[in-house]
């Protein structure tokens, strides 16, 4: 049984941790080795979805500098040989696809996870492979509730006039290999900067699927978004105490 309570191994996905960054914004550190509620940042994300993968199959990105103490942190989790540590590149793409070229031939399905996304939920990874192998691509996202605005030099114009087409793009984004792997190459042979790997796939021809999350699938990015990911931690504790 998995950690959802599904039966079903995802044996053809690999996933890719990016936890390579600099936690620039955050100001106080890696924010990937803070505690949150008792395990490091970047270690949440590999607690929900490692059960549903086949050993061998995850790679964590890491900046080359801080590989001692990842590697201790996942000795310490009992996961030193179940997760495969790579060093990661100055962009947050040049990481992902380190990790790409790290994962076995199996995997033909691949999962990109921030490891700045603590929340995210092994039924959320579930419904993103299952739009993959269905479509080809599964990105999580959830829906815009602010009206989005543009700055340009005459003032603010409103991104678009239909609010309801607009979403914002969370992790996992999970697609067919064959296509994340031909976008990468793409955009770093044109030398073209992107922000999330749907991006890629997208100035690569290939539709992007959108799977709506269905819970606060948080971003730690700055100093106060850890606080929130542990009240939402909290929350989903006693919901989860509620129900047994
Ligand atoms: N060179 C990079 C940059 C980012 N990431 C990862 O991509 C995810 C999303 O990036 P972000 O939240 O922006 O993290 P940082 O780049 O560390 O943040 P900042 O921009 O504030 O420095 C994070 O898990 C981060 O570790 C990565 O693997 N390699
Ligand atoms: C991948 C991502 O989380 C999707 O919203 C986002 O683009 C990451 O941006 P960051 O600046 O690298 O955190």
């Amino acid at each position: 049984m998995t950690a959802f309570g599904a039966t079903e191994l995802l044996a053809d996905c690999g996933l890719i941790v990016a936890a390579g960054g600099s936690s620039s914004r955050f100001g106080h550190g890696n924010k990937l080795l803070m505690d949150l509620a008792g395990l490091p940042v970047f270690c949440h994300c590999l607690r929900a979805f490692l059960p549903l993968l086949p050993a061998g199959h995850a790679v964590l990105v890491v900046p080359a500098v801080s590989e001692p103490l990842f590697a201790a942190a996942l000795a310490a989790a009992g996961w030193g040989e179940r997760v495969r540590l790579v060093p990661g590149g100055a962009s947050r793409q040049a990481s992902v696809q380190a990790g790409l070229a790290a994962l076995p031939a199996a995997a033909t399905i691949v999962a990109v996870q921030d490891a700045a996304r603590p929340l995210a939920t092994a039924e959320l990874l579930a419904r993103c492979v299952a739009s993959a192998r269905a479509c080809g691509s599964g990105v999580a996202a959830h829906r815009v509730v602010d009206t989005i605005k543009a700055a340009t030099a005459e003032g603010a114009v409103t991104a678009t006039p239909d609010r309801r087409a607009l979403w914002a793009a969370e992790t996992p984004q999970v697609f067919r290999r064959d296509w994340l792997a031909a976008a990468y190459e793409l955009v770093a042979r044109d030398g073209l900067e992107v922000t999330d790997d749907a991006q890629a796939v997208q100035l690569a021809g290939h539709p992007v699927q959108l799977v709506e999350s269905q819970q606060d699938n948080l971003k730690i990015t700055r100093a106060a978004d850890l606080p929130l990911a542990n009240f939402i931690l909290a929350q989903r504790r006693a919901e989860a105490n509620d129900v047994t």
